[in-house]
């Protein structure tokens, strides 16, 4: 075992005390700090080793090694102190007493007192049976004359010279110059190897203890003073001796051009430069060059600049990793990997290097083992408001809810950064994942949807669709005033026809060229629905005398959503108002968030006016939805409601359709956007990655799955590239770069493989790209919509081919319909017989209504068949 040589004291009070001493007692290992004196604690470097030597009052010794104490120093007579490990005491005792301890406490070291004159033999004895190791002996001055026992000296009685003596006497060398092989390693660097190996002497490595400064020997030129004439010096952080005292490390803190002769930061530069050092000696080298120069653009350096966004960012990447699940591993990293930059910036930001990082980490580590550190419970403020998160209960807002009043599609400024790592230029790309080498809980990960949990979500809405039941229009008006900040106050909720007039709308704010393709949209739109609409009623005689007939009728009142959060969305109005024209609803109304001034957006108030809308209510999420179920005095109550939203509207609309006093409808639960692309080795990479990117542009939450069929690589990558390059070129880059990071490649090796997997998913869109499109229309059991063949983009459906882009998300479609013309229709079936028919049905009625015991079901039928007897 190593001893240092002496435990330096320090029992006299801060001002007396020699700083330079105290700093060469340090670097070569700890101080013993008497109690009374320990205010000296806050001026020690951070990786100061240190002892406080606590006698007889153990109270504070727990709060000491909190504070970053390695040991305490205990008298025997003292009660052992609380909530410290004994590897962390060190107990004050005479030889006798020790040797009459009980042998299973084992301490973390012993200080001998008295003048005992003590044996080798029974140094070994009570290393043996009261110390855990390792643990230390040392001798309070003069209790020992063993050579191989460290003495407590107070520090007033050594000087730097003797320190050194005390450290070096106990080196050895078996080279013939005596010297000891030396390992310089960097305190504050970059690298994880040595900066070099060199030689010391007991002359360098004296005048190192003594100076702090690197001082080693050289084989050729004698004494070496690192910098001497190079001007890269060295503070010296610690020296230690290894385990048989023959080599020495040094741990320095390294100006300059660096340690070695070549002016490179270490002696194995070639294997530690830039270019080869990977995660975060990288990630740390290129902060720190971008915070000395960055280049134009550089996100790092807005970073820098922008204390808020950085702040925001590790706030938003700590919440995703807490969020990424536990059966994703590569999520897992993922977020971890954004969390560390972000982390990163922040200590380059502040000055602090990644090793100052890892020796806090070591501290922590060493108090850890010594069962020391805090219990680790969260603090109480933390502890609610991951329960909020989960009750739903939090009044987070959501991203992008603020939203200027313009008829172009607002970025939102609440997630403005890349989901990656390093750089604003880092990649967008998706995960990838191959179905054949995926377990069945890896593949039921890849059908999950990035959503939040429904029920969380419906006990979050719950007192807004309550407040709006009970207080009716005044409710909507001050939800609509909190949610969508309006800058005005609105004098109704509700506007009336006519909402589009020439006049109104003038042609600079609503062009005819707008308008026309709205028209060109809405006529085909029409047609389609049109082509749905049952014009006659269905008619079966199932006996002789009975006919059997379902008709269709309009749903008379319905609401129809218009989602407009992030994006304003005119094509939804159009989609939904066309198939309730369509089907012949006499009340129509269009429920869509107004814009900051409270105005409804021109294009929505022209469709409205094409659709035949009988009123907006301008409010949107949950309290339109409420206003529209349970009806306000202004705002007329509905049968069903359709439309989108977030997910705010879609629990909303849930909520209410559960409630029997609402008695309304709902279309579907339909969420975030998403689109699933199938595609072979003829797709092409441009259309491929267009139309992935045309759905992850609509929100932070929508996903965008390319399944890729016996792709080679190659193309792959080129469609990969192709998402980044298009993604680049967007306005939305910010949310799509959100959307993409939750979204995926899954690799398959043929079509029946990829069919399978899509039915399983059940995507609101499938994209077909393949050599047969229309022959694979045949494997598709379940989705919204099918979009075939290399030009059907989805953006046809979403606007004008004439197909309803209101479809079914989450997997729903394997049970849900998208929005058609039926959707806003109910379906009436009627009867009858004739004389015939009853004598013939009569009596198969009769036995089956006795059979359920239903005596009046029956009498129903005997007293017509006993009239027709007579
Ligand atoms: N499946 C489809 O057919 C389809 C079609 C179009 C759009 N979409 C989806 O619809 C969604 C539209 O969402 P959006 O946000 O842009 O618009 P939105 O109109 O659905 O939601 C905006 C409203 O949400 C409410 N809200 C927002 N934050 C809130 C908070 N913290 N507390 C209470 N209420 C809050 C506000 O009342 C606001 O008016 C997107 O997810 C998009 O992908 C789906
Ligand atoms: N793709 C959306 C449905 O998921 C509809 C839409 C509206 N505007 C553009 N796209
Ligand atoms: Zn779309």
């Amino acid at each position: 075992m190593v001893y240092p040589a002496l435990l330096p004291l320090l029992n006299k009070p801060v001002a007396q005390v020699d700083a330079d001493l105290l700093a060469a007692c340090i670097r070569v290992g700890p101080v013993l700090v008497l109690a009374e004196h320990s205010d000296v604690i806050a001026d020690l470097a951070p990786t100061a080793e240190y002892y406080i030597d606590v006698g007889h009052d153990a109270s504070q010794a727990a709060q000491y090694i909190a504070q970053g104490a390695s040991k305490v120093v205990v008298d025997s007579d003292t009660h052992l102190p609380e909530g410290v490990s004994r590897q962390s005491v060190i107990l004050r005792t005479t030889v006798d007493q020790a040797q009459g301890r009980p042998t299973h406490h084992k301490f973390g070291g012993l200080i001998l007192t008295g003048s005992d004159n003590i044996d080798a033999a029974t140094i070994e004895h009570l290393r043996d049976n009261l110390l855990e190791s390792p643990g230390l002996i040392f001798s309070e001055s003069g209790a020992s004359t063993s050579p191989e026992m460290p003495k407590v000296v107070a520090l007033s009685k050594l000087s730097k010279e003797s320190l050194a003596f005390a450290f070096t006497s106990t080196l050895t060398s078996d080279r013939p110059d005596k010297l000891f092989a030396t390992v310089v390693c960097a305190a504050n660097g970059t690298s994880a190897l040595p900066l070099g190996l060199v030689y010391s002497s007991v002359e360098s490595v004296t005048e190192s203890i003594i100076t702090g400064r690197g001082v080693y020997q050289s084989r050729k030129h004698g004494l070496w003073r690192k910098g001497e004439t190079s001007g890269s010096t060295q503070k010296v952080v610690r020296i230690r001796k290894d385990c048989d005292n023959d080599a020495v490390l040094f741990e320095v803190e390294q100006s300059g051009t660096g340690f070695c002769h070549l002016e490179t930061e270490g002696c194995f530069s070639d294997v530690t430069s830039t270019a080869e050092k990977k995660g975060v000696a990288a990630l740390e080298e290129t902060l720190k060059s971008r915070l000395a120069s960055a280049p134009e653009g550089s996100y790092t350096a807005r970073l820098f600049n922008d204390g808020k966004l950085l702040q925001q960012k590790i706030m938003e990447e700590a919440e995703e990793l807490v969020e990424a699940k536990d059966d994703d591993a590569r999520h897992v990293a993922f977020e971890a990997a954004d969390l560390l930059y972000f982390t990163m910036v922040r200590c380059i930001k502040a000055g602090v290097s990644w090793a100052d990082v890892e020796r806090s980490l070591d501290e922590k580590a060493a108090k850890g083992k010594k069962g020391e550190r805090r219990q680790g419970d969260a603090k109480q403020k933390w502890v609610e408001k991951l329960a909020d998160k989960q009750n739903g209960t939090s009044e987070e807002k959501l991203p992008g809810q603020a939203k200027e009043s313009t008829t172009d599609a607002p970025v939102p400024k609440t997630f403005p950064t890349e989901p990656t790592a390093e750089e604003a230029d880092a990649p967008i790309r998706m995960r990838t994942s191959s179905l054949d080498s995926c377990t069945a809980d890896e593949k039921a990960a890849l059908l999950k949807r990035p959503v939040m949990d429904s029920s969380a979500m419906i006990e979050r809405v719950k007192p807004i669709v309550n407040k709006v039941r009970d207080e009716g229009d005044a409710a909507v008006r001050s939800f609509t005033q909190q949610f969508d900040r309006l800058q005005v106050q609105l004098e109704s909720n509700i506007m009336r026809a006519p909402f589009y007039t020439p006049e109104s709308v003038p042609e600079d704010v609503l062009p005819k060229k707008v308008r026309d393709a709205i028209d060109s949209a809405y006529a085909n739109l029409k047609a389609f629905h049109v082509g749905q609409a049952e014009t006659k009623p269905l008619v079966v005689e199932t006996m002789p005398g009975v006919v059997c007939t379902r008709f269709a009728r309009p749903i008379d009142r319905v609401g129809i959503y218009v989602p407009g959060g992030t994006a304003i969305l005119p094509s939804t109005a159009l989609h939904l108002g066309v198939p309730a024209q369509v089907a012949g609803c006499t009340t129509i109304v269009l429920a869509t968030p107004p814009r900051q001034d409270g105005s409804i957006s021109p294009e929505v108030l022209y469709v409205a006016q094409l659709v035949g809308v009988s009123c907006i209510l301008k409010a949107g999420g949950a309290q339109a939805v409420a206003a529209m179920a349970y009806g306000t005095e202004e705002c007329p109550k509905v049968d069903k409601i359709f439309g989108p939203g977030n997910q705010w509207v879609t629990a909303a609309k849930m909520l209410v359709q559960n409630d029997t006093h609402a008695l309304v409808g709902i279309d579907m639960p339909a969420g975030p956007s998403e689109v699933m692309v199938i595609a072979d080795k003829t797709a092409n990479a441009i259309f491929v990655a267009s139309d992935l990117l045309s759905q992850a542009e609509h929100g932070i939450d929508s996903q965008v799955v390319l399944v890729a069929i016996d792709l080679d690589d190659s193309l792959l990558e080129e469609i990969e590239v192709e998402v980044d390059r298009q993604a680049r070129a967007l306005p939305r880059v910010d949310i799509i770069k959100q959307a993409i990071k939750k979204s995926l490649i899954v690799k398959t090796k043929t079509l029946d493989e990829a069919m399978v997997f899509s039915n399983e998913y059940a995507p609101e869109h499938l994209i077909l790209h393949l050599e047969d499109a229309p022959g694979a229309v045949k494997f598709v059991n379940n989705a919204g919509s099918v979009f075939v063949g290399a030009f059907s983009p989805e953006s046809c459906g979403d606007y004008a081919s004439g197909t309803n882009h209101t479809l079914p998300t989450y997997g729903y479609a394997r049970q849900f319909s998208g929005v058609n013309t039926l959707s806003f229709q109910k379906h009436i079936t009627s009867q009858e017989l004739t004389q015939d028919g009853l004598r013939v049905l009569g009596p198969i009625v009769v036995t089956l209504a006795e059979r359920e015991g239903l005596e009046a079901h029956a009498n129903a039928v005997r007293v017509r068949l006993a009239e027709l007897k007579q």
